[in-house]
């Protein structure tokens, strides 16, 4: 019923476009095979961008996000290795790797990486480079340290494009062509190969080792008044103007590509590399199985989020909302992997991601659970709370489903507890005279006591197991860190945005509202809390400081360190439904780190915000 429904509805739809455009008008092939997308949003939602940031200032940032940015960004993990190292290892990779790999589309991967997803990493490096590439590498910039103060373990590997390509059209002699889904498409784009799953349509005749045009279904308006992309799996396409989704494509093409099997293989198979995608319009830099454990992609602003909750030696911090985990990793290495870092994420394969990337990258002291933010606070009326097992010194309260084990090693804990204690109270003097590797700190002290419950870490020796916790006691945490699961309306590069609507947005702010209450409960007085989203909406960012402010008279706004992104949002925006959305007051706005990707800093869209808890009973 409902596939008869939606092949009506496309029928409509189709001939509802050619009614509107009854001769369809011969497209100049440089107009139509170039990539040149326009992001769509929900009316309302776009509405309200261009109120808060003006017309101008949103359709440059709307043209942004469908772009990558055309650098990566490498965090190199300090407790193994330097940014000059890591510098010239890169160098050493390029030097020894082929010269079909244009500097601006510098390949690092070592080996094919055969992943079975539609939007794996694909590369290979092939010796024989000559010298004078690595000098342009350095010369041209390909390669340089990040010059913000702090950051010089940054690495900053640059790519290029949009480029123009030329798919070999001719007239009444289109190109093959291989359409793939918009996830696909946003893989591509940031360098991966078409795999698949990820192929919707294909021109018939297809074999293996053509060359075709790559482009991308992207959601259109419907009929229905939703979004719909008007196309299936297994689509042939003629390369016409009557082919399906073929005046919807214009501008859409990210690139050509050689096949690496027929078009009957590419809807026989379920896994492995549709198209190996070798002239691309962006060519970024591949690191895919490249320097492991010594280097992490990651962007920028998520490392100076990082640097903004300036986590210090020793202490203990919570990451809310931690996987995969870039953040807690960089958090503890700028702790130097001394500390206790509490790493929950509500999602469980997501926590053994934590675990598995804190064991990649050699750290010790993360400590990881599966926890539901909304519950981070532990209470004393749960059903299965137990007491002992909250313990002032560790705070986490573990669910039934560990007792066991824990039991175990029950009265073990008890007789050295005193023992550890009195290590315990001795750690301020030892500190003080500098020696720290002869005493126990809190946080061995901590560290031995799950050790001596749950048996050896986490991280590398368990094989996958995740502790669940039913949340952790009030001012326990000396920082805490909540880079709430948002919108994402800041990631790019994004081919469509109107799957958000007001309502939707609005139910994100609520969230993190949820969220941030735990997060003040759970970090004690005279702590830092550091609140972070990738999307550029007010709604989510300055709405949720103003929220903050407002409800907790004991928070205020701190200043951060680096601070590369822009000033936030003043003012307060009126919806036609009379809701008021109130964002920061004069002042504010330079203690909040934005980062607008139109800047010409090309991150993602990013918001950082510290704040200072003072005494709580204020
Ligand atoms: C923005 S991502 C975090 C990225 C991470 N901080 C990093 O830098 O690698 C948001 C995370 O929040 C998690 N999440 C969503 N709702 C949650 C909840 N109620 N409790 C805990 N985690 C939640 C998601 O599983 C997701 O991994």
């Amino acid at each position: 019923m409902k596939k008869a429904r939606d092949c009506l509805l496309k029928t409509l739809r189709r001939s509802f476009l050619t009614l509107q455009n009854p001769t369809p008008k011969k497209m100049d092939p440089s107009e139509r095979y170039c990539y040149n997308p326009i992001l769509r949003w929900n009316p309302q939602v776009e509405e309200y961008f261009i109120k808060a940031y003006g017309a101008e200032h949103f359709s440059r940032i709307s043209k942004a996000l469908t772009r990558p940015s055309c650098y990566s960004c490498i965090r190199v993990n300090t407790l193994k290795t330097t940014g000059d190292a890591v510098i010239e290892k890169l160098l050493e990779i390029i030097q020894n790797s082929g010269s079909e790999n244009a500097v601006n589309g510098v390949n690092f991967n070592k080996t094919d990486a055969n992943v079975d997803s539609d939007v794996g990493h694909y590369n290979k490096v092939v010796p024989g480079r000559s010298d004078h590439v690595v000098k342009e590498s350095l010369q041209n910039g390909t390669i340089s340290k990040c010059q913000i103060p702090g950051l010089d373990y940054v690495v900053f590997v640059k790519g290029s494009g949009p480029h123009t390509i030329d798919y070999g059209y001719a007239p009444d002699r289109p190109p093959k062509e291989v359409i793939v889904s918009r996830k696909c498409a946003e893989a591509v784009l940031r360098g991966a190969q078409v795999y698949v799953p990820g192929v919707m349509a294909c021109s018939s005749h297809v074999e293996k080792g053509d060359k075709v045009a790559v482009s991308v279904a992207i959601e259109q308006p419907g009929l229905d008044g939703g979004w719909g992309i008007g196309i299936t799996r297994g689509t042939v396409i003629q390369g016409l103007q009557i082919d399906p989704y073929h005046s919807e494509r214009s501008g859409l093409y990210i690139g050509q590509g050689t096949t690496m099997m027929s078009r009957a293989g590419i809807f026989r198979v379920s896994q492995g590399i549709a198209v190996d995608m070798n002239n691309r319009i962006f060519q970024l830099p591949s690191f895919h199985d490249v320097l492991e454990g010594e280097i992490f992609l990651q962007n920028l602003p998520s490392i100076v989020t990082a640097h903004a909750l300036d986590p210090q030696k020793g202490e203990r911090i919570l990451d809310m909302c931690a996987a995969p985990g870039g953040k807690t990793t960089a958090i503890a290495t700028l702790m130097r992997d001394e500390g206790e870092v509490v790493a929950a994420d509500r999602s469980h394969n997501k926590v053994l991601d934590i675990q598995k990337l804190a064991a990649e990258l050699g750290l010790k002291c993360i400590t990881t659970y599966k926890l539901d933010a909304l519950k981070a606070v532990c209470r004393k009326n749960e059903s299965n709370y137990m007491p002992n097992m909250c313990s002032s010194k560790d705070n986490s309260c573990l669910t039934a489903q560990n007792s066991d084990s824990m039991k175990l090693h029950e009265e073990k804990v008890s007789s050295i507890t005193a023992e550890q204690l009195n290590a315990d109270t001795n750690c301020k003097a030892s500190n003080e005279k500098g020696n720290e590797r002869t005493y126990v700190s809190k946080a061995d002290f901590r560290k031995n006591m799950r050790r001596l419950r749950n048996g050896p870490g986490r991280n590398q020796s368990l094989g996958g197991r995740v502790e669940n916790s039913k949340g952790f006691s009030p001012n326990s945490f000396d920082r805490v860190l909540l880079d709430a699961p948002c919108s994402a309306l800041g990631l790019r590069p994004r081919l469509f945005a109107g799957e958000e609507t007001i309502e939707s947005l609005r139910n994100h702010g609520k969230y993190q509202r949820r969220m941030f209450d735990q997060a003040v409960q759970l970090v004690r007085p005279g702590g830092i809390i550091v609140y972070s989203t990738c999307t550029i909406n007010p709604g989510e960012n300055e709405a949720l400081v103003r929220y903050a402010l407002d409800t907790y008279k004991f928070l205020s706004l701190a200043p951060q360190h680096p601070r590369i992104g822009g000033p936030g949002l003043v003012g307060r925006c009126e919806f036609p439904d009379g809701y008021v959305e109130e964002w920061l007051r004069p002042g504010e706005e330079e203690f909040v780190q934005r980062f607008d990707p139109s800047s010409p800093l090309d991150t993602i869209g990013f918001f950082i915000a510290k704040f200072i808890v003072g005494p709580k009973d204020a």
